[in-house]
């Protein structure tokens, strides 16, 4: 509960409400950091796809410009056009001349006229659509023991339409991995030279996992590969339904892509690891402000409510110091400021005071015969009952012993009488004690000064109201008397 207060106190809710604003500024610079790692991971997988793009380009189209030569030459001189130096490719790469069942006719790398190509992807899409223009090949093992090729096939046509064969040259798979080989990949990336029919030709690193026939037909990642020419997209991969980052290119020219492809998760692992530690800092700072705004509130309610104490206590000395314990009455020191305040307005008001003194007869044999308690309960209900006479102007005091002091502001000599027979009728009210009528002992006396003909001042008007008393009680006690011992009632 006493926690519940202090969470709402102003500057623990101030803490909360810098603490939040530090959270929200720590948090959008995280955001920021995060894109800024994914925005400039998507900008170098954009760069690689485009260098291995045009790189590719470079290289598959020196190859693809031999073929080109080669069916050119073909188609205007037939096979008796082609000798052994023409056929010596310009590119580097081993050319083969097959007829339309798809045996070699003619080759310059590997002298092989009984070779039989008919079953090779290659040759099949050209055989089944010669008019296809270029054809790629799956990466393949030509002869045993030969290392592996990427074919580039075209296919010729003889004069009537009909298909002549297919001029096939051979890219040594070493020569396109020679490029990416040094390349440091982070783990979960790839890089994947991929046909626009969705088969993948080659990945590196490679993946012990990837299916020899590994094809993204049909998925919604060759989709997007195909609608444009180049582009970035997340989104998971066919092959291990990771979330990655894809960065494509379509190399000119040839029906063929390349695309970059990196780990979400690994592209923000260094992020992941700083939002953390400066989470947890960030954490830590909340709870430690929070922590020492509760501290300081506490302490300051501790204060506040010492200082609560002790101006009860003080005020409890102030009504001390100016009331008489027993009856709660305003005693003598309060009397005289009252009074000197009265007379103040009475002067600026040409006003009149009245002052009656009163003291119990007989109270002596109330203690002797009852008890002091008995005694104290007398005094406690003449208290009350002069409370009861008096206005809200006036002021009861108990001056101590039995005596007591009526001030009434604005009374004058003739107003006081009507007072004074209402103080006697209160005082005559019974005043039981264990079944006992008390009042039956006691009495009452009084003595009045009325300011300003019997005094000015407080000790001359008490001084005068006294003597009258005094003179009451010579004269027989249970009357009241005016200064100068006329008697009153
Ligand atoms: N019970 C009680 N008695 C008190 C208190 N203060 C004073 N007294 C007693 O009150 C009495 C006052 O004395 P007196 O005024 O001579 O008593 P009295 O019998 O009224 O005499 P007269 O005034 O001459 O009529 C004394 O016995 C005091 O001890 C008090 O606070 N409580």
């Amino acid at each position: 509960m006493l926690l519940a207060r202090y969470f709402f106190h102003r500057l623990v809710l101030l803490s909360l409400l810098v603490s939040l604003g530090m959270g929200g500024l720590l948090a959008r610079n995280l955001w920021a950091m995060h894109q800024n790692l994914l925005d400039n991971a998507e900008r170098a997988s954009r760069n690689l796809s485009h260098t291995l793009a045009v790189g590719l380009e470079w290289v598959l189209a020196d190859v693809d410009r031999d073929v080109l030569q080669m069916r050119s030459t073909l188609q205007n001189d037939g096979l008796q056009g082609i000798d052994a130096q023409a056929m010596l490719a310009v590119s580097g790469s081993a050319l083969l001349l097959l007829d339309a069942q798809g045996r070699g006719v003619r080759d310059m790398a590997f002298g092989q006229e009984q070779i039989d190509l008919v079953q090779r992807d290659f040759f099949q899409a050209l055989q089944r659509q010669p008019d296809m223009g270029l054809a790629i090949g799956v990466p393949q093992v030509l002869v045993q023991d030969s290392p592996q090729v990427l074919p580039l096939a075209r296919a010729w046509q003889q004069a009537d339409g009909r298909l002549g064969g297919v001029i096939v040259a051979f890219v040594p798979l070493q020569r396109l991995q020679q490029w990416v080989s040094g390349m440091h990949m982070a783990p979960g990336s790839a890089i994947n030279l991929i046909r626009m029919d969705g088969q993948v030709l080659l990945r590196f690193p490679a993946l012990s996992a990837l299916p020899r026939a590994h094809t993204l037909a049909g998925s919604e990642n060759l989709r997007r590969y195909t609608a444009s020419q180049a582009g970035v997209f997340t989104r998971p991969s066919v092959l291990d339904g990771i979330e990655r980052i894809h960065s494509f290119e379509h190399v000119t020219a040839m029906p063929l892509l390349v695309n970059v492809v990196q780990a979400r998760d690994a592209v923000l692992a260094p992020w992941r690891s700083s939002a953390w530690t400066l989470g947890g800092i960030a954490l830590l700072l909340f709870l430690g402000n929070l922590g020492l705004a509760l501290l300081f509130v506490r302490e300051l309610e501790r204060r506040r409510r010492t200082q609560k104490a002790l101006q009860v206590e003080k005020d409890r000395m102030q009504e001390m110091a100016l009331h008489d314990p027993l009856t709660g009455l305003p005693n003598r020191t309060l009397l005289q400021d009252r009074i000197e305040h009265a007379i103040a307005a009475a002067q600026r008001e040409a006003g009149a005071i009245g002052l009656l003194y009163l003291d119990l007869d007989g109270f002596k044999e109330v203690n002797d015969r009852w008890g002091h308690a008995a005694g104290d309960h007398v005094l406690v209900h003449i208290a009350r009952q002069l409370q009861q006479v008096a206005r809200m102007s006036d002021t009861v005091c108990r001056l101590g012993g039995d005596e007591f002091v009526l001030l009434l502001p604005g009374c004058t000599l003739v107003d006081v009488r009507e007072v004074i027979i209402r103080v006697l009728q209160a005082c005559a009210t019974p005043c039981w004690w264990h079944g006992e009528n008390l009042q039956a002992v006691y009495g009452v006396s009084g003595g009045v000064s009325i300011y300003p003909e019997h005094g000015t001042s407080f000790a001359e008007l008490l001084r005068h109201a006294d003597t009258a008393l005094y003179q009451a009680k010579e004269a027989g006690r249970g009357q009241v008397y005016y200064f100068q011992a006329v008697p009153s009632y």
